[in-house]
């Protein structure tokens, strides 16, 4: 198994990539119309951010869950006990950002949530009909002005010795959300779990972009879809002391969207954020 690497503009695009997703969850896209140079500037301008003080004044929202989780809150994955060794703003256009960020932010926010309802209409054009009869809408109406859909600029700090022994970037998970969609990272280390055991490196050439499927679209298309446990792993030595910037959009239903007989988006959601103990 591997993961294939869709040309955007390909004429077999959509079913390509549909195929991808569907036999391993991720799917990688070249000459998509996410701008480049914008990806770019989000990453030197958040790591400024990162690096200085500013931050601390922007703690999250235990309610609402918008603004900055240092490295001491970060996240533990699920069936795991150290937590992430990472910090992370989470970026809903309703919610808290420095002013001076706010403008790329909702620029790559609006131009990733277009390409993503563009790729689950392309996910539904492909789906098998006895699978499809299940959608409850068509999936690219499910986000479509979704107040849940939510960007987190990450930044996995250089590893210094101080981290926490035992803890890793991102433990083995699965995202809860429909799709996720994700500009390759400024450093490599994302890895999937292919069905064999074996972890895969994920293509992530400057200028990919790396869509995955979540618990979600699993649910929702009866696992035909599958959401795949996926990791980011330490650097090796060499680079060891550099900073890791990633900057995923979690694609999330409106909340009322039914996605299956036993749930709808928002039960989903609370059910998970309890398992995670993020939720009471
Ligand atoms: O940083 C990455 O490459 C992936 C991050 C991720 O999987 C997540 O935040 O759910
Ligand atoms: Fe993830």
């Amino acid at each position: 198994m591997s993961i294939r690497v869709v040309d955007y503009r390909g004429p077999n695009a959509a079913a390509e990539f549909t195929e991808s997703l569907h036999e391993t969850g991720f799917g990688v896209l070249v000459n998509h119309p996410i701008a480049q140079p914008l990806v770019q500037s989000i990453f030197d301008e958040w790591m400024t951010f990162f690096k200085g003080e500013d931050k601390f004044n922007f703690a999250y929202d235990t309610e609402k869950f918008d603004g900055y989780f240092s490295t001491e809150v970060s996240e533990t994955a699920k069936g795991e006990t150290v937590k992430d060794f990472k910090e992370f703003f989470h970026v809903y256009p309703w919610g808290r950002i420095p002013e001076s960020l706010r403008a790329n932010a909702m620029s790559y926010y609006a131009q990733a949530s277009t390409l993503a309802a563009e790729l689950l209409s392309w996910v539904e054009q492909y789906t098998p009909d006895e699978i499809s009869q299940y959608y409850s809408q068509p999936l690219s109406t499910m986000i479509e002005g979704s107040a849940q859909t939510l960007l987190r600029v990450l930044h996995y700090p250089p590893l210094n010795g101080t981290e926490p022994a035992g803890s890793v970037r991102a433990a083995a998970h699965g995202d809860i959300n429909l799709l996720t969609v994700l500009p390759a990272a400024n450093e490599p280390g994302l890895q999937v779990l292919a069905k064999d055991g074996s972890w895969l490196d994920v293509p992530c050439d400057f200028g990919m972009l790396i869509v995955n499927i979540g618990d979600m679209l699993q649910e929702v298309s009866r696992g035909y879809f599958p959401s795949t446990i996926h990791r980011v792993i330490n650097p090796a030595n060499a680079s060891k002391n550099v900073s890791r910037l990633s900057l995923p959009l979690f694609l999330h239903p409106k909340e009322d969207v039914r996605l299956s007989e036993r749930h709808t988006a928002h039960s989903y959601l609370s059910e998970r954020l309890k398992e995670l103990g993020m939720k009471k």
